[in-house]
């Protein structure tokens, strides 16, 4: 056992409504870590405290030994973790490699606190592995195109490019193949698991295609109004009653 991420005891409400209640969980180093649940199950909450965006009421989240709490997202994400949101935050009107240098500027230089005489100096060191992420994510071809030009999916694969380059240590995935055609999510599918054979990243997906979730993840889960209900192997998830119950929106922790 080698956790890289524990979450104890989080607590989060917004108002009168208990957005998360009591959350525990813990992802394996290497792994791919599926959460699921219904529609306001709490699990874009639960990432938001991962990142930065929030702060829990109550409890502790800790990376790879160190408490994610209190900082700022841009310290988070150079300490190792980056997140793909479920709309793509790329520069439309950038091009797809220049969308990736600055990805890669900014981890390296902290937000977007960039001077020109370093962008330039970094754009010589970096360029090659820019380049190489492209090739990883499928768009090499596409490098000097506008990104505001480039189809739902392929902004999806640049948003997967800015993260890649980072080379982050956790990886959260926010329905990535949300809104996808079948063909783009296997493709997808097909991306995401050959960089977990090829770079082990490990991740964390928020998804509601069952196929997608089934297809990557080695643990699950499963929230329901704000609570992991269950958490084991994607074999034992489908048949759990309080699985069938939480989709049927009947569950309580
Ligand atoms: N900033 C906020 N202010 C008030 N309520 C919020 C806020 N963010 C989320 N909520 C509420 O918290 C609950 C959990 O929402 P959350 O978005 O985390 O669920 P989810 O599991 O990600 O749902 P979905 O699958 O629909 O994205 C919902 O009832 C939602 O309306």
């Amino acid at each position: 056992m080698d956790p890289i991420l524990k979450v104890q005891n989080v607590n989060k409400r917004f108002g009168g409504l208990k957005a998360l209640d009591d959350v525990n969980l813990t992802v394996e180093r290497g792994t791919v870590h599926a959460i699921i649940g219904p529609n306001g199950a709490g699990k874009s909450t639960l990432l938001n405290c991962f990142v930065g965006r929030l702060t829990p009421d109550t409890g502790t989240v800790m990376f790879d030994g160190v408490s994610l709490l209190g900082r700022k997202p841009h310290e988070i994400n150079q300490l190792g973790v980056s997140r793909v949101f479920q709309t793509p935050e790329i520069f439309e009107a950038l091009s797809v490699l220049e969308n990736v240098m600055v990805a890669a500027l900014a981890h390296r230089d902290g937000a977007f606190r960039m001077n020109a005489w370093g962008a330039l100096d970094a754009e010589v060191e970096i360029r090659d592995r820019v380049l190489a992420t492209l090739e990883d994510v499928g768009l090499a071809q596409r490098r000097a195109m506008e990104a505001a030009a480039l189809s739902r999916g392929d902004k999806r694969r640049l948003e997967l490019a800015m993260c890649l380059v980072q080379d982050p240590k956790l990886l959260l995935l926010d329905e990535p193949t949300a809104g996808m055609a079948r063909a783009d999510t296997n493709n997808t599918i097909d991306l995401l698991k050959r960089l977990s054979e090829e770079r082990g990243i490990t991740k964390v997906v928020i998804e509601h295609d069952m196929h997608v979730v089934f297809s990557l993840a080695h643990r699950i889960s499963v929230m329901a109004q704000g609570h992991v209900i269950v958490e084991d192997r994607p074999e034992n998830i489908k048949g759990n009653p309080k699985v069938q119950e939480a989709y049927l929106g009947g569950a309580h922790a």
